[in-house]
This record gives C-alpha cells, structure tokens and sequence, in this order.
C-alpha cells in the first residue's frame, strides 16, 4: 500500500501544495481523494448497470425505464464480485482505472443507444410500446453486441461442398437395371467363337444382359489393340443377379481360345472357396469344346495336387504351365506364389477380383503385394506406360495385366481404389430409378454428376418389406409368415452357426407337418454343403436357414423368399443377403425382421445408401398366441435335442482322445513308470 502512496503522481498542482504548509497540503489532498471517490461511485454505477444488461445477468429493466425487477441470488454474486473489484481498483486509486471505467461507462451508453435506434427501425415505434418478445429479441441483440458470441454473428450457412471425384468416377457409363426388355442377342456382339455361342445357347441364353453387354464388346476391343495401348482397368458395380460373372469369363475366354502356348494368362481371385468353386463351373461350361485348361486352386485338394495340375518339369524345356486360366483365393495364391517352383503370372493378361470391396477391405496375407511384386518384380502397384519411343514401340514385352473388379457394392472410394494401382480406370455402374442416367454414358449435367457414388442398387424386380417383431415372439413371426403363405423355396438368414443350427431345430419341431427344413453353414463340410444346396434346388427342402456363408456371391438356384432373421449388419450385409432372391429377372421377396428399436438405425442406413423407407408387412398378435401352444412344445423339444447332442459331442470328445496316438502314449509311459517304481519297492521291502 505504501508503494502506491509513494509512487503516486498528482500532476503539476500537488507541486505547489508541497510548498505551503503542511495542514492546507493535507485538507487539499483529503477533499481530492474525496472528489475522486465520487466520481469513482458514480463510474462504478453507470458500469454496473450497462455490465449486468450485457451479461443478462439481472437488470431485467423495462424499456419504459421502470425499476428492475427480482434478482436472483445469482444476480447478487455477480453484483458483490463486480462490488470487490471496484472495491480493489479504489483501493489502488489509479486514475487510470477512473478513466477507463468512465471511458467505458460512455461506450456503453453509446452502445445502448444504438440498440434503441436499431431497435426502433426495427419497430418503427417507441421502446416503451414493446410487447415481451420485442423486449427479448432487444434483450438478444443487445447480448449479441456486447458478447461476440463466435460463429453466431456472422453466420451463414456454408454452402455443402460437392465432392471432388477423379473424372473417371465422376463420367462412368451407367449400366441399365432393367432385365426385362433385353435388347443385345448373342449374336449381336460380332465375332464371339461358335463354341462360346453353342455354350450360352445351351444355357438357354438367347441375349445379354445389360452389364454383359457393355463389358463382353468394350473388353473385346480393348483386348483387340497393339499392346503397346496398355488397356484401361474396369470397375463394375452392378447389382446381385445381374450376370457379372459372364461378363468377365465369355471375354476371357473368347479372347484366350486362339492361344498358341499354354501360360497362366487369366486369374480369377475370390474371397472365399465357395465363391471360387462357382466361377470354376463357370469357365468350365465355357471352355468346354475349346483348348483352354482352368484350374481351381483353393486348397480344396491337397498342395501337391494343385502344383501338379499348374506346372509340369520337363527335361528338355524345364518348367512349363498346364492352364490357361486359374480361379483362386488370395490366401492360396500366395502360397503357390511362393513355393511353386516354375508357377509363374509373368504373361498374365487379365487379372479378373470378383467381389472386389470385400477383397479390398480384408485384405490377406498381403496378397496383393505378393502378386504385384511377381507380375514386374517389385515395380507395383502403381504403374505407367513406358513413354512412346522407337525403342519401346519396337519391343515386345507384355503391358501388365488388365484389372478387372466387380461386386454389387463396389466402394467407388478413390482412396481405397488407389491400393490396386489402377491404370486409367473405367467405371460401368447402376442406378436405380434415375431414368434420366440409364444407357449410355452419364450426361454433362454438373448436379448428376457422382450423385451415384457410394449408393448401392437392389435388381428391379426385388420386393422388399421390413417386419415388427418382439424378441420373444420372431420364431413364431417366422414360423407365421412361411406357414400361413405356404411359402416355399424360403432362405433365412440368421447371425451365426449356432443360431442357425437352433432355429432350423425349432422351426422344423413347429412346422413338422407343413415344411422341411435344414441348416447351411460352415460347420458343414464343403461337400454336405453342396449336398444341402442340391436338395434345396431341387425343392426337397423348403425353409433352408443359413449363416452369413452364403450371403455373398452365392447363385443358389429357386431362392423365391429371402427372410433376414437378425438385423443386417450394414447396407452391404442387407444388399449382398437380399440379393440371393430376385435374380436374373426374376421376381423376389425379402422380409427384414426389426425390433423397435432397430428401425431408425436401419432406415438411416438404407437412406445412406439412397433407399427409402420399405413396405410394413403386419402380422396380427392374436394369429400368434394361437401358436403359443404348439410353441412351447417345440421349445421343449429343442432342449431335448440340444441335451442329446451335447452328450454324444462329449462322448465322441473322450473316444477321440483315448484314439488320440499322443495321449496313448503318454498313458503308456505313465504306466511303465509307475510299474518300475513299484519294483523298487517291492526290492527295498525283499532286502530289508
Ligand atoms: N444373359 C443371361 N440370360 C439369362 N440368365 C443369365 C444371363 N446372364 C447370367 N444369367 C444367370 O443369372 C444368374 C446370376 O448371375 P451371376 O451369378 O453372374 O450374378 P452376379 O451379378 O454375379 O450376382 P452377385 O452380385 O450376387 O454375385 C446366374 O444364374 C446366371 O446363370
């Protein structure tokens, strides 16, 4: 404090007193203090007053000037802690503080008095006429002012950002979803081999479909250019049973049949054996009355096997390649990549990966930097033509392999895209229901452009329906719609081996009488699978309640209902289930079953994928409680069963581990050695 008193300054004034005596220099002194004092209250007021109408704090003054009302005692914390500053500025007795704090007290009211003029220009009228929510929106405006409240001043809504796509993307040819009024016939694409022709028309395939009759010509002619044309990388999304699989393999093989030398010039890479051993069939129906040899190779037969179907050693010319075309998954192409000797892709010309965005979102055991490094040693992913230069036009070497990808929700997500090293990529996609976009390229409409991007098509002739159900009463649900529908050829999908293990137990105790039902997943054996799948094609099954197994890719013949059981996980899980019905042109039914509080996050997700909202199917609660009896019954049926089961499981567990040659012989062991320690015993006992 004493500070203070010595470093005041008082101006040229207190120079004079300083000369006179010293009680004038004082009474001169204390009437200044008590001068400035005044004058500090009455700054300190008009501070208070104007702070506390900022902050809305509580000087809820009327615009006619009429006292303030209540305070509340947050008000009065407030007004004591503003009290205890003023108090410690006085205390200080800077002059500087006074002159900001009257300085400030004057802005204030300037600001005030703007208020009230914008105020009236905003009524036309005076303040003391305001009704209450005039008074608030001065109230507001003025907090606005005092308080520059961040991004609320000034703002504007942002204008949304179109994203910015490679023009590939952006300029795709739109492939047409309709399969009703095909209008390509076999023999509209020219030159396609008479023993391709032969095998679509004992298919009973007279014209192609929309996605095949875009691809099969414009790969036709890629294939048709001098090679020193690198040819461009395909991505094709269309939707499920829209016939991709033949748009790649009648290319493949029309353009491969003329071959001289037998090399591995086409690889077909799969997700799952399944899936690979489908396409297999395919290639083979194709290339049946030609020379082209094609190999399955998923490790659905020994490794051995598969090296002496892909290579052969001979004495003379060393290593030599016995396909032409190899179906694969990656993670048994890396091992043959690596441990094949003679196995060599270096004159590979198509490399075809079907279901392309599951195989880009798991990728395994690095697979593609595997292929990539043995197709140019190590130069890929990312690839470039050699500059045009006499040399390079007077060279024979091979481009690289030309990618094509296909799914019925293939990411059209650049980044991801990017780790295939595409080069100059082309896009065919579908859209459903934007006529303006079907046939032929996209038009130059700036606003349609990419609208397509990340949206996902159903076929045209799927119908789809969303179904209420409780937890407790979805077997029942189930059991209602097949039953009382006399549905037939019906796949319901469930979350996992073991639900579909119990309910196709329970559905076949509860519809005995009406249906026959079975299992498919992969807790079956490849060939049980098959064996399911036959009979469920030739209709000796009805309800076959399946794992996510075969969600995906799968053409099972006859599916005419398609039930999702459990939520689908995401819109492509819904897409790729759904999708098993309502194939190559022909009508489906798919019934999602929800909970309450499953449907908001289920149409959120259908609108990401710019699908609306789907058709209610109802079920009335009184036709289920008259199930209820017959229900129960089932239900003690199935804990029997289940009780039984686990039982033999755990009695063939103790057989296999008597058999098991290692238990066995620890067992021998244990009993030599107990023997010999009971010798010993026996010597010490005859001894002493
Ligand atoms: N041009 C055609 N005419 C008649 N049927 C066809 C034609 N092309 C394909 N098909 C049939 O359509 C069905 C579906 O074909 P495919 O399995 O290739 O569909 P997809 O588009 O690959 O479906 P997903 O996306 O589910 O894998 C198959 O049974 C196939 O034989």
């Amino acid at each position: 404090m004493d500070l203070f008193v010595v470093n005041r300054y008082f101006g040229d004034d207190d120079k004079k007193i300083k000369d006179s005596d010293e009680k004038a220099k004082l009474a001169a002194l204390l009437s200044k203090i008590e001068e400035r004092r005044k004058q500090r209250e009455v700054a300190q007021k008009s501070k208070l007053g104007s702070e506390s109408f900022d902050l809305g704090y509580h000087v809820n003054e009327k615009v006619d000037g009429t006292a303030p009302s209540v305070k509340s005692d947050k008000d009065e914390e407030g007004a004591t802690n503003r009290k205890r500053q003023s108090d410690t500025v006085s205390q200080h007795g800077n002059a500087n503080f006074e002159n900001e704090a009257v300085e400030a007290s004057a802005a204030q009211k300037k600001k005030k008095k703007k208020h009230k003029r914008k105020w009236k220009e905003i009524n036309g009228s005076e303040g003391g006429e305001a009704n209450a929510g005039e008074k608030k929106e001065m109230k507001t405006l003025e907090k606005i002012e005092g308080f520059t409240v961040i991004g609320t001043e000034n703002f504007k809504k942002k204008q949304k950002v179109k994203r910015v796509l490679p023009y590939w993307l952006a300029n795709p040819s739109i492939v047409s979803v309709n399969l009703q009024q095909l209008t390509t016939t076999v023999k509209d694409i020219p030159g396609l081999d008479k023993n391709i022709i032969r095998a679509l028309k004992r298919n009973k395939i007279t014209h192609f479909f929309p996605v095949q009759a875009q691809v099969i010509p414009w790969l036709l002619a890629a294939y048709k250019r001098p090679t020193r044309y690198w040819p461009h990388d395909i991505c094709v999304s269309a939707p499920t049973g829209s016939g991709k699989t033949l748009a790649f393999v009648i290319p493949i093989v029309q353009a491969l049949c003329y071959r001289f030398v037998q090399q591995v010039r086409a690889l077909v890479v799969l997700p799952v054996q399944d899936l690979a051993v489908q396409v297999y069939r395919v290639f083979l129906t194709y290339t049946q009355h030609t020379d082209l040899k094609v190999a399955l190779v998923t490790g659905q037969t020994s490794f051995h096997k598969e090296q002496q179907q892909l290579v052969a050693l001979s004495p003379v010319t060393g290593y030599h390649s016995l396909v032409d075309i190899v179906v694969t998954t990656p993670g048994r192409l890396v091992d043959h990549l690596q441990s094949t000797s003679g196995f060599t892709l270096k004159h590979l010309r198509f490399l075809v990966i079907d279901e392309a965005d599951r195989i880009i979102e798991n990728i395994q055991n690095n697979w593609l930097y595997h292929l990539y490094s043995h197709i140019s040693a190590g130069n890929a992913p990312t690839c470039h033509p050699p500059a045009l230069t006499i040399a390079t036009l007077e060279s024979t070497s091979s481009p690289p392999p030309q990618k094509l990808l296909f799914s019925a929700t293939l990411t059209q997500d650049p980044e991801k895209l990017q780790q295939l090293g595409l080069f100059q990529p082309k896009l065919f996609t579908s859209v459903v229901g934007d006529d303006q976009l079907e046939n032929g390229d996209i038009g130059k409409d700036e606003a349609v452009r990419g609208d397509f991007v990340g949206k996902f098509t159903t076929p045209a002739e799927l119908s789809e329906y969303v179904c209420l159900v409780t937890p407790e009463s979805k077997p029942l649900a189930l059991y209602h719609i097949i039953a009382s529908n006399s549905w037939q050829h019906v796949l319901v999908f469930v979350g996992s081996r073991k639900d579909a293990h119990r309910l196709s137990l329970l559905l076949s105790y509860l519809g005995q009488k009406s249906f026959k039902v079975a299992e498919i997943s992969s807790s079956l054996s490849r060939p049980a699978r098959e064996k399911v799948l036959a009979k469920f094609a030739a209709g000796k099954i009805d309800v076959l309640v399946s794992s996510d197994a075969l969600a995906r890719g799968m053409d099972i013949e006859g599916v005419d209902y398609v039930i999702l059981y459990s939520a689908p996980k995401s819109i492509k899980n819904y897409i790729h289930r759904v999708g098993r019905t309502g194939r190559a042109g022909k009508p489906g039914t798919s019934v999602t079953f929800l909970q309450d509080s499953q449907v908001a996050s289920f149409n959120e997700m259908l609108h990401s994928a710019s699908k609306g909202d789907l058709q209610k199917m109802d079920i009335q609660q009184s036709k289920l409680e008259e199930l209820e009896d017959a229900y129960t019954l089932a239900l003690e049926h199935l804990k029997g069963h289940l009780e039984r089961e686990e039982k033999q499981q755990l009695k063939a567990k103790k057989r296999r581990k008597k058999q098991d040659p290692l238990i066995q012989k620890y067992r021998e062991r244990k009993r030599r050695f107990k023997v010999r320690k009971l010798k010993k015993l026996d010597k010490a006992t005859t001894i002493g």
